[in-house]
């Protein structure tokens, strides 16, 4: 008999726990009401790909996720992962932040082993329920040789994204996750992992980030740009202490006239500036839509928003020398 892998199911809530008033309920149900035990139960399929054991360490909405849950995910993380007999984890998560929680993992997690984040887009309840077969190909990806060294991934659909790469990009379809234009590592069939790419960019063992004594993290603040944009937030979450702000700027990164005074008099502060793009693809240009050089900004290179404030945090943990933090934008 082939041996099976130990695998840990970290839940932590999200559809994939959710229930609604019936069966035809896929939007408007309660997440994060299933427990872990009555997740893992629902698909005893799950023994045929692992030893497969499970622990309750949330039950939220991942909008509601913040830097001490993560902490805590990524701590419980490392100290499986420690364990001889453990091979791999899966964590079940609202679909909301899941590229959040992937990311900080990919920048946190000690280990080879495979971390694999997993949720649904229809609640347990609903016709066609997608968590029960997403979770059983987590389980088999979390489980399989070939996912090792791969970094944190995100398995949805048949689909297997990279952390670093992946989001969410329809608020309700059962596809809804995609690495759109970088392009997902690799697909679930038949009980099968089959990858064709890999990220350049370095995760897991690879980084300098070590979060075993952290008990926070420093405050980073995403200020939104739009047209007509006025500078109210931005000045509001400096005066609230911010140590970075992330500037998701219109296009290539661009700063309304309007508001670049305040991102250059905040920088002069000791604020972090990153300027970012709400725009979804492309390379953010360094010296580009503003001269970083001169105003000792730093620029996100690929990743979102929301990603690019995890690293910024994690970066502030490290150091406030924005040419060792413009580095590390280029390596993660
Ligand atoms: N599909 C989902 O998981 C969304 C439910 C909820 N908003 C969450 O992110 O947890």
């Amino acid at each position: 008999a082939v041996k099976l892998g130990n695998v840990t199911i970290l839940a932590t809530g999200g559809t994939i726990a959710g229930s609604g008033a019936t069966s035809t309920t896929t939007v408007g149900y309660t997440a994060a009401t299933v427990g872990v035990q009555q997740l893992i139960a629902a698909v005893p399929e799950l023994a045929k790909v692992a030893n497969v054991k499970g622990e309750q360490v949330f039950q939220i909405a991942s909008e509601s996720m913040t830097n001490e849950h993560w902490l805590t995910l990524g701590k419980r993380v490392n100290a499986l992962l420690a364990q001889n007999d453990v091979d791999g984890i899966v964590i079940t998560h609202g679909t909301d932040t899941m590229e959040e929680t992937a990311y900080f993992l990919n920048l946190v997690v000690k280990s080879k082993k495979p971390v694999v984040l997993v949720g649904a887009m229809r609640p347990s309840t609903a016709l066609s329920a997608d968590g029960p077969i997403n979770l059983y190909n987590a389980v088999l990806l979390a489980a399989s040789q070939e996912a090792v060294g791969k970094g944190v991934m995100v398995a949805m659909a048949d689909q297997i994204h990279s952390a670093r790469d992946v989001s969410k990009t329809n608020t309700s379809t059962p596809d809804a996750f995609k690495t759109s234009e970088l392009g997902m590592i690799g697909y679930i069939q038949g009980n099968k992992p089959f990858f064709y790419r890999v990220s350049t960019r370095k995760h897991t063992t690879e980084t300098e980030f070590d979060i075993a004594n952290l008990q926070s993290l420093p405050q980073v603040d995403i200020v939104y740009g739009y047209a007509n944009m006025n500078t109210v937030a931005l000045d509001a979450f400096v005066a609230n202490g911010a140590k970075g702000i992330i500037h998701a700027g219109t296009g290539d990164g661009s700063v309304a006239a309007k508001v670049k005074p305040g991102l250059v008099a905040a920088r002069k502060k000791g604020t972090l500036i990153v300027r970012a793009s709400r725009v979804g693809q492309g390379i953010l240009a360094r010296n580009g839509e503003a001269n970083d050089d001169e105003l000792d900004f730093v620029v996100s290179d690929t990743l979102n928003a929301q990603k690019a404030r995890i690293l910024l945090m994690l970066a502030l943990t490290k150091t406030n020398d924005s040419k060792a933090i413009q580095r590390m934008f280029y390596t993660y």
